[in-house]
């Protein structure tokens, strides 16, 4: 569905001075600035995907759905999305695509929702049928019914989000952007969202790519990551693939009777580890350890603090896709 080769995108800007000295040298400087916002990124996604496009603050993210989207060029390489290019063909592309950004409506602010619908469908060519089928669809997973006739300035956030998916769902794309689809909002909405867009893709088989900070939309949405780093794809694979390649660290929590009496245990002698493989915290009436589960077995920490109390709860952890992606951020691949 969604073809990238070798895209890359560079962008020239003047060169900006601090202060107003600056700003008048500005105007009269011929320096330049280059910047390789995408850094030759290729890739293919298949019908039906859903995709977490993922990476941290001005790593690429949103250029390249730029040029997906047809918004923007590449300076070289290409893509092509349903089989074309999108920024040759805008127009056919725009009937294959849906976006939503989280951070601003494309809503019209002083109409009520059922006009935007309406307009959307002209605009569309969407055919009475469909329309109809469409927003039976919609009103099902979306449940819109009982703000539809308000104005879109008095809709909450939560309603407002969506009823932005339902507009950019309104022409059955085959590709769905979603920018920061649950920023926010609250948990139940957040849930809401997440199944709609689950329910969407089952149902039409929507290819949907979503790029987000929340990484726990990411984990109930995607199977497949892509990682951007300065322009690059560093990642792209399952996240059960980069579970398992750096979530070596894991912790558990034991809830205990007496703490007191595991004061004497100095559990790093104990097994032998040093603060980097295993860190232990007390609380008042809990231990927690965390540790590379390739050195150290649960089943050895929870005997040893039995030998010392009796214990009333247990909480295993892995690591999260959320500390794996951070360190990647921080430290890259
Ligand atoms: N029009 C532009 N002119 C010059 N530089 C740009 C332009 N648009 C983006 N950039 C630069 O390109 C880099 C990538 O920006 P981009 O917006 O694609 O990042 P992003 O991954 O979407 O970040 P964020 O998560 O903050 O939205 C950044 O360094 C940004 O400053």
């Amino acid at each position: 569905m969604i073809h990238v080769e070798n895209m890359s995108k560079e962008f020239i800007s003047p060169k900006k001075y601090p202060g107003f000295k600056g700003a008048l040298k500005g105007l009269f400087s011929n320096e330049k600035v280059r910047k390789l916002a995408v850094d030759n990124i290729s890739f293919a996604i298949a019908k039906g995907e859903m995709v977490g496009y993922i990476g941290s603050n001005g790593a690429g993210k949103s250029t390249s759905i730029k040029m997906m989207t047809g918004i923007l060029t590449p300076t070289s390489g290409k893509c092509t999305v349903n089989g074309i290019v999108p920024y040759e063909n805008r127009q056919l592309n725009a009937a294959n695509i849906g976006v939503v950004f989280g951070q601003r409506t494309q809503l019209w602010w002083d109409l009520p929702l059922s006009e935007t619908f309406s307009i959307l469908k002209e605009v569309y060519n969407v055919s009475d049928e469909d329309f109809k089928n469409r927003m039976e669809f919609l009103q099902e997973v979306l449940g819109f019914d009982s703000f539809i006739h308000s104005t879109v300035r008095t809709l909450s956030l939560g309603q407002r989000m969506r009823a932005d998916l339902a507009a950019a769902l309104l022409h059955n794309p085959k590709v769905l952007y979603l920018d920061e689809p649950t920023i926010g909002l609250d948990l139940v909405v957040k849930d809401s969202m997440r199944q709609a867009i689950k329910e969407i893709n089952a149902e039409y088989q929507t290819t949907v790519i979503l790029t987000t900070h929340d990484l726990s939309d990411i984990e109930q949405l995607c199977e497949r990551i892509i990682i951007i780093d300065e322009g690059r794809v560093i990642y792209d694979g399952t996240i059960a693939n980069i579970k398992e390649l750096y979530g070596k660290r894991r912790s558990v929590t034991v809830d205990v009777m007496d703490i007191q009496a595991l004061e004497a245990i100095d559990f790093h002698e104990v097994f032998n580890l040093s603060g980097e493989l295993l860190a232990v915290a007390k609380e008042q009436s809990s231990i927690s350890f965390d540790f590379d589960k390739n050195v150290l077995n649960i089943s050895h920490i929870i005997s040893k603090v039995m030998e010392g109390t009796a214990v009333r709860d247990i909480k295993i952890q892995d690591t999260q896709i959320t500390d794996i992606v951070k360190e990647i951020y921080k430290h890259g691949m």
